[in-house]
């Protein structure tokens, strides 16, 4: 087995060749593309393309995809062999627990100010209506700095979203957690970024990890919704981060800057865009980016702004970092001159969330 990596393949991926050991093939070279974050394997360059720039799979025949993730693997073969190897494939490990899935929360702070700070808080909680009522009775409650210096905007699921709206203090905004890639239409269980603007919800996140590594999602697809959402008169948090794989093989910058390219491609007007960077790796794990780590990268992403947008962007497009934030870890970061704000889950949950809102004012402090 032989690994190589192809040019035209975006960072993550991995080509493979493997020799056919057994049969009347034996000898015979299978080759495959694999994106190493979901693990899918493709057989066929166009098969990944299509992947690539649509986000789904190309319509095949049922039961080309085998257990193993593998697109259109037994294409062509059909072999009894080739079925039964399928059959008793070994399932990969799953990262998501379907059975214990988190509701999530997610409050953002945006400063208002074109020089200012930057924190975007996620709160993960078992989203009951009665448990979004209380956590909103504690922001409300909350003494934070004022909307000048730190812009807060909390983002619930969908079904929690006029809930929120309705209940939230009214220097506080409201954010959706992703959108459709397109106009609304014969999308079942998809929201169109139309329907979050006629809830008056003036924020959306998109392409946070979740929904690359177990959704698909791949950077050409977040690119396209982030500009149409945009289109649309939304305000967008567009998140980025490499895995640890990806950092341990010395590739951050280089998977930061292609999933921004993928954006930057897509989108004319930066103005309402917020970059967040969010290492896979530190996401909910406890394990926080280091304060050096964090403003390695983003300082990288201004300075590739800088280079491939122009220079007015570089400066005023707000960084924010997500992953592990906490009340103990939030001041340091905070402190970085290229860290503009957080995106905070499992820290949200508790009483350090305020603390949090209130590192906004850290760097004026200095
Ligand atoms: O997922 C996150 C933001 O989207 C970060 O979550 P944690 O703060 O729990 O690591």
């Amino acid at each position: 087995m032989m690994s190589e990596s192809a040019n035209w393949l975006p960072p993550g991926w991995i080509v493979q060749d493997r020799v056919r050991t057994s049969g009347a093939t034996a000898g015979t070279v299978d080759k495959y593309y694999i994106e190493r974050v979901s693990g899918r394997r493709f057989r066929s360059k166009k098969e990944v393309q299509y992947y690539l720039e649509t986000g789904t799979l190309k319509n095949k025949k049922r039961g080309t995809e085998n257990s193993e993730g593998d697109v259109n693997a037994a294409q062509g073969s059909g072999s009894h062999s080739n079925k039964k190897a399928s059959k008793n494939a070994k399932r990969p490990e799953m990262k998501f627990d379907y059975l214990n899935v988190p509701d999530r929360i997610e409050w953002i702070l945006i400063d208002a100010k074109e020089d200012a700070w930057t924190p975007f808080i996620e709160f993960k909680k078992n989203g009951t209506t009665e448990e979004v009522k209380k956590i909103v009775t504690i922001l409300n409650e909350a003494e934070v700095p004022s909307e000048d210096v730190v812009e807060v905007v909390v983002s619930p699921p969908f079904v929690f979203l006029s809930l929120v709206k309705g209940l939230l203090r009214p220097d506080f905004q409201v954010a959706a957690q992703n959108c459709w890639v397109r106009k609304g239409g014969a999308f079942t269980g998809e929201i169109s970024a139309e329907m979050i603007v006629n809830l008056s919800v003036p924020w959306v996140i998109l392409g946070h990890s979740e929904r690359r590594s177990l959704l698909n999602e791949s950077n050409e697809f977040v690119g396209d919704k982030v500009a149409y959402a945009l289109s649309k008169g939304l305000k967008v948090i567009a998140c980025i981060g490499e895995t640890l794989e990806q950092r341990e093989s010395g590739s951050t910058l280089a998977v930061v800057a292609a999933q921004t390219k993928a954006i930057a491609d897509k989108v004319t007007n930066w103005a309402n865009v917020v970059l967040a960077y969010e290492p896979v790796w530190a996401i909910g794990t406890g394990k926080v980016a280091t304060p050096a780590q964090a403003q390695e990268v983003h300082l990288e992403l201004r300075k590739w702004l800088h280079d491939n947008v122009s220079a007015e962007v570089a400066a005023s497009t707000r960084i924010i970092y997500g992953g592990s934030v906490n009340g103990a870890n939030c001041k340091e970061l905070a402190a970085k001159p290229d860290v503009d704000g957080f995106l905070v889950g499992g820290a949200s949950l508790k009483p350090e969330f305020i603390d949090i809102i209130k590192s906004a004012t850290v760097k004026k402090d200095d």
